[in-house]
């Protein structure tokens, strides 16, 4: 059976007595949430230690923003699975259009970190989408389909949650048509292995499209930046009717 996972990317925003605000009027909201329905928090690293022991005992759980390939060494800047899940970080975000676009990294790459992911007991976000330009000349199916042959290299899709992320409907308010994007999921599914993955869908997600977004057969969750910032509208994205 498909799990519901609704996540927040804090992308960087927040620092650790800003985490502690917003906690504090998130988590009374979470009394009446469905327990069909799993929450994950991806503040920036510096927040992670913090949350972590408020959600403690708490449904929500803790996600990275990103992982290194490599179980340690001299990569400056870059952070280890193991010390993500020493702190309780169950989910990290893999892959985001952002780090493809402002960080280089590559399919290959990406394959490396969801690998690096799963080593240490973390279930990846894979992102995948495509841009305007992209979908403008038609070639959505053949992007999204080239990124999963090369970043699913030998993961383990039994432990691996996608989102479609497409990258004209990030932080635009322009979000993609929720029949689209369960046609596009629904598209994505037909090429895994494991036809119960998480998919989520990425891009403008808000209070007033949440319902039907997750109204849609194909969509798992979603993959929220700007509305998860504020206590009221991500409380009101993860109560969705
Ligand atoms: O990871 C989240 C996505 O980039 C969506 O961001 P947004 O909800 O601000 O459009």
């Amino acid at each position: 059976m498909r799990k519901i996972v609704i996540a927040g990317n804090w992308k960087m925003y927040k620092t650790q007595a800003e985490t502690t605000e917003f906690l504090q009027g998130f988590m009374p909201e979470l009394e009446k949430t469905p327990e069909d329905r799993e929450v994950v928090i991806c503040p920036p690293f510096t927040a992670l230690d913090a949350i972590s022991r408020s959600l403690h005992g708490s449904l929500v759980q803790l996600g990275a923003q990103n992982i290194h390939w490599e179980d340690n060494g001299a990569f400056t800047g870059e952070v280890a699975g193991s010390m993500l899940s020493e702190i309780g970080v169950r989910y990290v975000i893999v892959g985001h259009s952002e780090r493809r676009q402002y960080f280089g990294e590559t399919d290959e790459s990406v394959n490396k970190r969801l690998l690096s992911a799963q080593r240490h007991g973390l279930i990846p976000i894979l992102c995948v989408g495509e841009t305007k330009q992209q979908r403008d000349a038609g070639e959505t199916e053949s992007i999204i389909t080239n990124q999963l042959e090369k970043d699913l290299v030998n993961v383990d899709q039994q432990r691996l949650v996608i989102a479609y992320e497409p990258i004209w409907a990030i932080g635009t308010g322009d979000t993609c048509e929720s029949s689209e994007a369960n046609r596009v999921i629904g598209l994505i599914r037909s090429q895994l292995s494991n036809a119960d993955v998480t998919i989520q869908y990425g891009g403008s997600v808000k209070p007033d499209n949440i319902d039907e977004i997750m109204a849609q057969p194909e969509i798992d969750g979603v993959l929220v930046g700007g509305a998860s910032l504020q206590p009221a509208s991500f409380a009101r994205i993860v109560n969705y009717q």
